[in-house]
């Protein structure tokens, strides 16, 4: 029987749909063992309390968490730590598919029919012999049984099925946590209507403002086409009590809430994989970690979802392909495989190295040119090309790179010499590419997020760090040296907007934490409207003047360049192949822009940075708001940055 969750009422956007959650087990990833709270994950005080080999924010932490059941043959592993946590307090039955209500899934995780998932089946094996020592030993016992291997790997596959890694407030992965059925019933999708938070802190007591619980499970049988319960399960009163009772524990919690308008009865679904990857990668990700394929109405669509035709277009010329050609799938696969190697090794290799000049140039380079001439293992390969559309999933991972690649190179010319001339002009060119990379990253996936709303959640990151680079670049104190620029704080320091309202919407959802749709669209349209019409084109060809791939881009906000071939549901690869051919996106010489002559892109460039980020940064804040909570970290900090008058004053 396979369980799912449904809600129990009409739920509008930006609603929790939990209290907040107690994990039945977690654990720190190893590298975090020395700076974190084995037991809630917060940041640990100057003086922790130590107990060998873990530490703890507080006493209540050290005293609620039994981790005297350590073991060395499982300290390598979070996961592994995880399992024989949960094996302390519920012992699975070997003839059950479940542990704690939880699916194990272990027979599909240790079958295997390839190498890769020989791979994953070999993991798990060496991970269930390391656990059953580790058991075995604690309970005073000489070998491990055949009954403790499989009560090991029961538990070891239900972690692997059911945990979510629990991140800190930027983003960083601590440690994972395994919830109880209200949490891990909940199913996946690739238009999923809901997400989730953590709340690390060492209190227990729950908060009087918290959610009820506002789903109950139902369950089907087999697949879920062939469902027998379309109502919720008459097990409701009874899961809601006991739910209530194990949420009084310790550990990271977790509260899910509502992203999109939900109706009483329909299915509650959450993203278990990057929804900015393309179906391929989304569906090979789903299959490695849970061994599903997704039925979900945006993987079953045909002809694709326009956001899944975005996301992994691109154009193949220099060929001369017809619609029955069997070379065009051969070339295109290759061609994709090829683009996806090159990209990611490069970003490898500056994540591993950390040298980022070569890592921008090699990315542009295959931005503004493609790939050329690498079919080698294609007989009859003529000269083509392979371009990456700009909506590409690696034209936005190669943006986000990108983004951060030009900040550090700022960063480390400053911090070596910052004394000289030439040096700060470079390191200030680099902080308005990276700024212009960010706002990009924005504009492109908010493109995508008009089609598929569930991308919120990355497009609050998105703006909130276009809003950051952006007031920053405003802000830098190279301004007055380059362009004699004489900026008042007064002409600056007001946030407030006379053409539209986002920020009156952003401050009265931040102070009642209450949002329609209706309000949000608006909220929305309007912004849009602002920064289109006005700000963006003003500062653009100043941000891109220090960069040939972003100066080949005309206007970030006009969707023209952005629109995929695919514009329609006429993805008939054959007649798209004789579109592409033709097409090579933006990056032709005429769409060039005009560059901006610096010296008359000073005080006025200067203000209209700063406008723009502000109203990038409250549109952050907002989107994050309605993910996340009016008091979530990144609607906070938003907040806080819009509040300080010295963060608005140049
Ligand atoms: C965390 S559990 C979700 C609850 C699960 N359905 C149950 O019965 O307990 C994860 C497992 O649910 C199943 N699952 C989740 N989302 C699915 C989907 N979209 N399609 C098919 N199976 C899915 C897979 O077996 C996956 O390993």
């Amino acid at each position: 029987m396979e369980m799912e969750m449904r809600s129990m009422e009409d739920t509008e956007i930006a609603t929790d749909m939990t209290p907040s959650l107690v994990p039945l087990t977690f654990s720190l990833h190893h590298s975090n063992l020395h700076t974190h709270c084995s037991s809630c994950f917060s940041l640990l005080p100057l003086s922790p309390i130590p107990i060998t080999p873990f530490l703890y924010c507080s006493p209540p932490c050290s005293a609620a968490h039994p981790f005297l059941l350590h073991h060395p043959a499982v300290s390598h592993s979070s996961d592994l730590r995880a399992a024989l946590l949960l094996l302390s307090h519920h012992r699975p039955s070997v003839t059950s598919s479940r542990v704690a209500g939880l699916l194990s899934n272990r027979h599909k995780l240790t079958c295997h029919n390839n190498s890769d998932e020989d791979e994953v089946s070999e993991r798990i094996s060496s991970g269930v012999r390391a656990l059953a020592t580790a058991i075995t030993e604690l309970r005073g016992e000489l070998e491990p049984d055949d009954a403790v291997l499989e009560e090991a790997e029961c538990a070891l596959c239900a972690v692997l099925t059911n945990a979510v890694e629990v991140q800190d407030k930027e983003g960083r992965a601590l440690g994972i946590a395994v919830y109880g059925p209200a949490f891990s019933w909940i199913n996946h999708s690739c238009s999923p209507n809901a997400c989730y938070r953590f709340i690390l802190s060492p209190s227990s007591s729950s908060s009087s403002q918290e959610s009820k619980l506002r789903i109950a499970p139902s369950s089907f049988r087999g697949s879920p086409d062939s469902r027998i319960d379309s109502g919720l399960c008459t097990i409701t009163n009874h899961f809601q009590k006991e739910e209530e009772e194990q949420n009084q524990g310790y550990g990271p919690r977790l509260i899910v809430r509502s992203i999109k308008r939900i109706k009483k009865g329909q299915e509650i679904t959450i993203a278990y994989t990057d929804l900015l990857q393309s179906k391929a990668m989304r569906q090979l990700d789903l299959w490695s970690k849970y061994r599903f394929i997704c039925c979900c109405m945006r993987c079953s669509v045909v002809p694709f979802t326009y956001v899944d035709h975005a996301l992994q277009e691109i154009s193949v010329s220099g060929c001369d392909f017809t619609s029955s050609s069997s070379s065009y799938n051969l070339v295109r696969d290759t061609a994709e495989r090829r683009l996806n190697d090159s990209v990611d090794d490069i970003i490898s290799e500056y994540l591993m190295a950390g040298d980022p000049e070569p890592c921008c140039e090699k990315l542009e380079k295959i931005l503004m040119q493609g790939l050329c001439d690498e079919l080698d293992n294609v007989e009859e390969t003529p000269h083509y090309k392979f371009m990456l559309h700009p909506l590409h999933y690696l034209s936005l991972n190669a943006y986000t790179t990108l983004a951060s690649a030009y900040k550090v190179r700022a960063s480390d010319i400053l911090s070596t010499t910052s004394t000289i001339y030439q040096n700060q002009l470079e390191a200030f060119d680099m902080s308005r590419t990276s700024a212009a990379y960010s706002l990009l990253l924005a504009t492109t996936a908010h493109h995508l997020f008009n089609s598929e709303s569930s991308l919120i959640a990355s497009l609050a990151n998105f703006w909130t760090g276009a809003g950051e680079s952006l007031l920053y670049l405003a802000r830098s104190s190279e301004w007055s040296k380059f362009f004699k620029s004489s900026l008042v704080a007064s002409s600056v320091s007001k946030v407030k907007c006379s053409k539209c309202s986002l920020m009156d919407t952003f401050r009265a959802y931040i102070c009642n934490g209450k949002i329609r749709n209706d309000d949000f669209e608006n909220a929305s349209n309007e912004f849009l409207d602002c920064i289109s019409h006005d700000s963006t084109q003003k500062v653009w060809s100043f941000l891109v003047n220090g960069c040939r791939f972003l100066r080949s881009i005309k206007d970030p906000m006009d969707s023209g360049w952005l629109v995929s071939t695919s514009n329609s549901r006429a993805t008939d690869p054959g007649a798209l192949a004789k579109k592409k051919s033709e097409v090579c996106y933006l990056h032709e010489s005429g769409n060039s822009i005009q560059t901006c002559e610096e010296q008359t892109c000073n005080e006025n460039a200067r203000v209209h940075i700063f406008e723009l980020g502000v109203h990038c940064l409250a549109y952050g804040g907002l989107l994050a708001a309605i993910c996340y909570g009016h008091h979530s970290h990144l609607a906070s900090y938003v907040e806080q940055i819009l509040d300080d008058k010295n963060n608005l004053i140049l």
